[in-house]
């Protein structure tokens, strides 16, 4: 039997209003069962699992560490904030990440087009009114198309992962932390205290991210004038940030509206972490539903 807890709430208080059901599952208040077990049968997001992924993803974790720093941000943005590399609709873009494959995902091995419907989806079952939440699911991800060769074909360590802060220190919650220590901002002085170049409070708008998916699928929704609600671009932009959403670290650099948008990446997180299964959705059949919010609060076409 599953038991609920009361009303949805929204506030940081959401992620520990857990209770068990009869099969020792985690139930949200929203009513999202959680599952113990991923698909390759280990718990999510174990990154020392013996799995026949465990090998490649501290590989990726590798490269990625060593080579994001400050300097590789500022480029990265620069170059891909002009959004000149493509025109197309939200809709193809989702049909672009058919083949893609995250190479840093120890959960997942599906193609990408499934785990965006499959986050969709089950937010969409928990939180009917919030349509925006669900566009929102759909395309948290439609960053991973700077693997696709239209885009220079970008490395993995560019593209997916997790992100965490440059140009401040590193906090050890981040995953496989040990190679951080390779990164040349590691050791520069300007870069390595607790703030860096940053202050307490300036808010998480005015910090540089790590490099991937998250930041360029901000910037083409933003820079395309989407008319989606603040705390779906801020859900956009640091779904990845699990140092902060997962361990807390990082939070001195918070000002008051990130603590307001940061109640719904809270809840956004257990729903794209957990709806990570084999379970297909049957495309053909929510596409019209989808379109109409990608009408609602996106142009037609938009520059990548
Ligand atoms: O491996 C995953 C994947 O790349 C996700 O898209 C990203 O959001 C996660 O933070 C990361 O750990
Ligand atoms: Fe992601
Ligand atoms: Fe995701």
């Amino acid at each position: 039997m599953t038991v609920l807890a009361e009303e949805p709430q929204l506030g940081i208080e959401v992620q520990d209003k857990k209770i068990l059901n009869g099969n020792n599952e985690v139930v949200l208040n929203a009513g999202f069962v959680v599952p113990g077990i991923n698909s390759f049968g280990h718990s999510f997001r174990d990154y020392d699992a013996e799995s026949e992924r465990k090998k490649s993803v501290e590989e990726f974790y590798r490269k990625n560490h060593i080579n994001q720093t400050v300097e590789y941000v500022k480029r990265m943005r620069e170059e891909y904030g002009k959004l000149n590399r493509a025109e197309m609709s939200i809709w193809e873009c989702c049909e672009l990440l058919n083949d893609t494959v995250d190479e840093s995902d120890p959960d997942l091995d599906e193609p990408q087009i499934e785990h965006l419907l499959q986050t969709a989806e089950a937010i969409r079952k928990d939180y009917p009114n919030e349509d925006w939440l669900h566009l929102t699911g759909l395309i948290h991800d439609l960053g991973k198309v700077l693997l696709n060769p239209r885009f220079g074909e970008l490395p993995q360590w560019a593209v997916v992962g997790d992100t965490f802060p440059v140009g401040c220190g590193f906090d050890e919650s981040i995953v496989h932390y040990k190679y951080i220590k390779e990164n040349p901002d590691y050791c520069n002085p300007a870069y390595n205290t607790k703030y860096g170049i940053y202050s307490e409070g300036c808010g998480l708008n005015n910090i540089l991210m790590s490099w991937g998916h998250d930041d360029y699928m901000y910037l083409v929704a933003k820079e395309n004038k989407t008319t989606l609600p603040p705390a779906a671009l801020f859900i956009i932009r640091y779904h990845s940030f699990y140092p902060l959403h997962k361990s807390g670290a990082y939070k001195y650099l918070m000002n008051d509206e990130d603590v307001e948008n940061f109640k719904w990446l809270q809840i956004f997180n257990n729903y794209d972490l957990y709806s990570k299964s084999k379970v297909r959705i049957d495309v053909e059949k929510v596409k019209p539903y989808y379109q109409s919010l990608i009408g609602k609060y996106f142009p037609a076409k938009l520059g990548w």
